[in-house]
C-alpha cells in the first residue's frame, strides 16, 4: 500500500525513470531540496533517492507510508509546497496565450504547482503504453509515432478544429487555477453583455503540444463528450470551445472548491465511513450517467474530480474528459489509457470497457476510507503488477475498525474480473451506501446488456434464469427491483419495449447517439409483441457472473438447480442440446457436453444447468476445450 500523499509531479519525458506514474504521484518526487525533518530520506526519496533500493524493499519501504504522511503532516518542515529553485523560473504573472511554461504559479495555485514541469508530455497514456511496451519489447511501427510523438515533431498536422475563433473578444483571461500533462486552467470573464463579469473556467490547450493525429484526436474528442454530455449534476458544465493560431480553449463552469485530491490531503488523508458515503455517491451517480450515455472516463481520480465550492457540503463535479471515449456494452477498447494507480487489470490487458471506471472508483473509495493507495509501489512496472495482482489489504490500520459492509463494498468495485465487478449504479444499491442515505438509483446500461443475452438464449437457459431469478434474496432483488420501476412509468407490473425506449430517451444525451446505444437495443426488439412481468425482467437481467461471487452462490445454485427440476429440466439429447445452444458444427460436442446430461434419466445435470446459466458459446466453449 502506498500513501496518497500528493499531487501530479512532473511526469518524466523520458520513460527510463524509476519514478512510478506521476500523474497521480508525488511531490515528494520533486522536492530534492527540502526533506522533512521527521522523515527518513529514503521515503521521501521516491523520485530521486529510491535508486539506492531494490524494488522488494522499496515496496517494503512503502508500507510504512502512512505514518511518513502522519510525520511529514506533523513536521514544521512540511516543505514538499515550498517552492524548489524551479519556482524563480515560474513565478511571473499569469495571461493569456502565453506559454505553459510561464503560467505555472499564480496568484490562486498551491505552491505545490510550483513543481510542475515547463512541459510535461502530452499524453500520460502513452506513458503507460511506453511502460509495457518495452516491457514486452513490443512496439509496433504505428504505436512508436504514438509513443515517440512528443519528441518527434510531427509537421503536416491539421490543427484547425473549427471552434470559434472569437475567444479573446468574448472573455477576459484571468489566474491560472490547475494544471495537468495537456494545459492549464485558468479564471475568465465574460467582458460583455448579459453575462459581464461572469466568472468561467478556461482549459487551454496549446496547440504545439499536440504533435500527433491522436494528440489532436484527442483534443476533438474531449470537446465532442463535454459537449455531449449535459444535464448531471455531477458534471462540469461546458459552455463552449473555442480556437486560435497557438490554442484551444475550453470554457466551462468555474469550480472554487478545489480538487478531491486537495481535500483529502487536508483531511490528513481519511474521510469518515459517512463522508466518503457522500462522496462517493456523487461519483457513481454521474459516472453511471456516463456510462448509460456510452461514454468511459477512464481518467477517474481523485485531481478530475472538483467542489464548487469551499464549502463542506460542496457539489462534486466530474472534469478531464482528455482521455474518455464511446463504448457500446458489448464492444471492448484496446488502449491503455489512464493513470497507473487507478487503471483496472483489464485495461493492462488491453480487453475493457466501462467497467474499468468503476475499479478506479474502487481505488478512489479506498484512498478515502484509508488514506493509502491500494496498488503501490516505487517503480510503474511495481505498480502495475500489483493491479494485476488485483488482492488490496485490508488488514492495516484502520480497516480492521471499519464497518464489514465499507470493506464489503470496495471489494465489489476492485474485484478483478470486470464481469463480476459491480456497476456504477449497482453501487448505489449497495448495503453500505442505502444504509444511512436515501439514494436515487439511476438507470444502468448492464440491464440492456443482459437482457440482449436473455432474448437471444434458448428457452432452456431461459428456464434456467427463471429458476435462478426465483433463489435471489430481498437484497438482490433491490437492484432489480429500482431498475424495473424505472422502466415501468405505467406501474402495471409489465414492461414493454416502447417503455425501454422511452426510459433511455429520458435519460439521453447527445452522446447517447454517438455511443450507438440505440442500434444496440435494436437487439431487443423481439419484445416488440409482448410484454415482460417482473419475474421475468428478473431472469433477463440478473448476472450469473455477479452471483458467483457471494459466498451463498452454492446455496442459491442448488436451490435453483431443484426448482429447474420440478418445472424446466426436461430429457434431452446431445444433439438436441447443441443446437438449443446454437453451438457450430466444428464444436466436438459429444466430447464437451457428454457430463452436461443426467445418465439416470437423459436430463440436465447440476453441471450442464450451471454451464448453461453462464451461457455458452461456440467460441468459449472451443476455448475451454
Ligand atoms: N472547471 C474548472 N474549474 C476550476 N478548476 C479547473 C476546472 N477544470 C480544470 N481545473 C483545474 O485544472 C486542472 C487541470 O485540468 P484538467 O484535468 O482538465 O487538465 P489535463 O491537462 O487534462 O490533466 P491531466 O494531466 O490529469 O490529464 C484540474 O486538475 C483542476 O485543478
Ligand atoms: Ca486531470
Ligand atoms: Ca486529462
Amino acid at each position: 500500500m502506498g500513501l496518497c500523499n500528493s499531487k501530479p509531479s512532473p511526469n518524466p519525458c523520458t520513460f527510463a525513470s524509476p519514478v512510478p506514474d506521476t500523474r497521480i504521484a508525488d511531490v515528494r518526487a520533486n522536492d530534492n531540496s527540502i526533506p522533512p525533518k521527521d522523515v527518513p530520506k529514503s521515503d521521501l526519496a521516491a523520485g530521486n533517492g529510491g535508486e539506492n533500493h531494490n524494488e522488494e524493499e522499496k515496496e517494503k519501504t512503502g508500507k510504512n507510508e502512512k505514518t511518513v504522511l502522519e510525520s511529514v503532516k506533523k513536521s514544521p518542515f512540511f516543505q514538499f509546497y515550498s517552492p524548489s529553485p524551479a519556482h524563480y523560473f515560474f513565478s511571473k504573472k499569469s495571461s493569456a496565450g502565453r506559454s505553459p511554461a510561464t503560467n505555472a504559479a499564480s496568484a490562486n495555485s498551491t505552491p505545490k504547482r510550483f513543481f510542475k514541469r515547463p512541459f510535461p508530455p502530452p499524453s500520460p497514456a502513452k506513458h503507460i503504453r511506453a511502460v509495457l511496451a518495452r516491457r514486452h519489447g513490443s512496439v509496433k511501427p504505428n504505436e512508436a509515432a504514438i509513443l515517440e510523438g512528443s519528441e518527434a515533431e510531427v509537421t503536416g498536422l491539421d490543427k484547425s478544429f473549427g471552434f470559434s475563433k472569437h475567444f479573446g473578444s468574448k472573455y477576459e483571461l484571468g489566474d491560472e487555477v490547475g494544471r495537468g500533462h495537456f494545459g492549464y486552467t485558468c479564471q475568465a470573464k465574460f467582458k460583455k453583455g448579459d453575462l459581464k463579469g461572469q466568472q468561467v473556467a478556461v482549459k487551454v490547450i496549446p496547440k504545439a503540444k499536440m504533435t500527433t493525429a491522436i494528440a489532436i484526436e484527442d483534443v476533438r474528442r474531449e470537446v465532442k463528450i463535454l459537449r455531449a454530455l449535459t444535464g448531471h449534476n455531477n458534471l462540469v458544465q461546458f459552455y463552449d470551445a473555442y480556437e486560435d493560431h497557438d490554442n484551444v480553449y475550453i470554457v466551462m463552469e468555474l469550480c472554487e472548491g478545489g480538487e478531491l485530491l486537495d481535500r483529502i490531503l487536508s483531511r490528513g488523508g481519511k474521510y469518515t465511513e459517512d463522508d466518503a458515503k457522500a462522496v462517493l455517491i456523487q461519483i457513481l451517480n454521474v459516472v453511471a450517467f456516463c456510462h448509460l450515455q456510452g461514454v468511459v472516463h477512464r481518467d477517474l481520480k481523485p485531481e478530475n474530480f472538483l467542489f464548487t465550492s469551499k464549502d463542506e457540503n460542496s457539489l462534486l463535479k466530474a472534469i478531464d474528459f482528455g482521455l474518455s471515449d464511446f463504448v457500446r456494452p458489448d464492444e471492448r477498447l484496446n488502449d491503455i489509457v489512464g493513470s497507473a494507480y487507478y487503471v483496472a487489470p483489464e485495461v493492462l490487458h488491453r480487453s475493457y470497457g466501462i467497467e474499468a471506471d468503476v475499479w478506479s472508483i474502487g481505488v478512489i473509495a479506498y484512498i478515502l476510507l484509508c488514506g493509502s493507495r491500494p496498488f503501490w509501489a516505487r517503480t510503474e512496472s511495481g505498480i502495475f503488477r500489483a493491479v494485476l495482482k488485483a488482492d488490496p489489504s485490508f488488514d492495516e490500520v484502520p480497516w480492521p475498525s471499519l464497518s464489514f459492509e465499507a470493506k464489503d463494498f470496495v471489494r465489489r468495485l476492485l474485484n478483478k474480473d470486470q464481469r463480476k465487478r459491480l456497476t456504477a449504479a449497482q453501487a448505489l444499491c449497495h448495503p453500505w451506501i442505502r444504509s444511512s442515505i436515501e439514494v436515487k438509483v439511476p438507470l444502468d446500461i448492464l440491464i440492456f446488456k443482459l437482457m440482449k443475452a436473455y432474448m437471444r438464449s434458448s428457452s432452456l437457459r431461459k428456464a434456467a434464469l427463471r429458476a435462478l431469478s426465483k433463489t435471489l434474496t430481498v437484497d438482490e432483488l433491490y437492484y432489480l427491483k429500482e431498475q424495473f420501476t424505472l422502466l415501468e412509468p405505467n406501474k402495471n407490473g409489465t414492461i414493454s419495449l416502447e417503455n425501454i425506449k422511452t426510459a433511455l430517451m429520458k435519460n439521453a444525451t447527445d452522446a447517447m447517439r454517438d455511443s450507438h446505444i440505440p442500434d444496440f437495443l435494436a437487439s431487443l426488439n423481439a419484445l416488440q409483441y409482448r410484454r415482460m412481468d417482473f419475474e421475468e425482467f428478473c431472469a433477463a437481467a440478473l448476472s450469473v457472473h455477479q452471483l458467483e461471487t457471494l459466498d451463498r452462490w452454492e446455496q442459491h445454485a442448488h436451490c435453483a438447480y431443484e426448482l429447474f427440476e420440478k418445472d424446466g429440466n426436461r430429457a434431452i439429447v446431445i444433439e438436441e442440446l447443441a443446437s438449443e445452444l446454437g453451438l457450430s458444427p466444428s464444436v466436438p460436442v459429444h466430447a464437451i457436453l457428454h457430463d452436461w446430461i443426467r445418465h439416470t434419466d437423459g436430463k440436465l445435470s447440476f453441471l450442464g444447468f450451471v454451464k448453461l446459466l453462464h451461457g455458452v458459446s461456440s467460441r468459449n466453449l472451443a476455448k475451454a476445450q
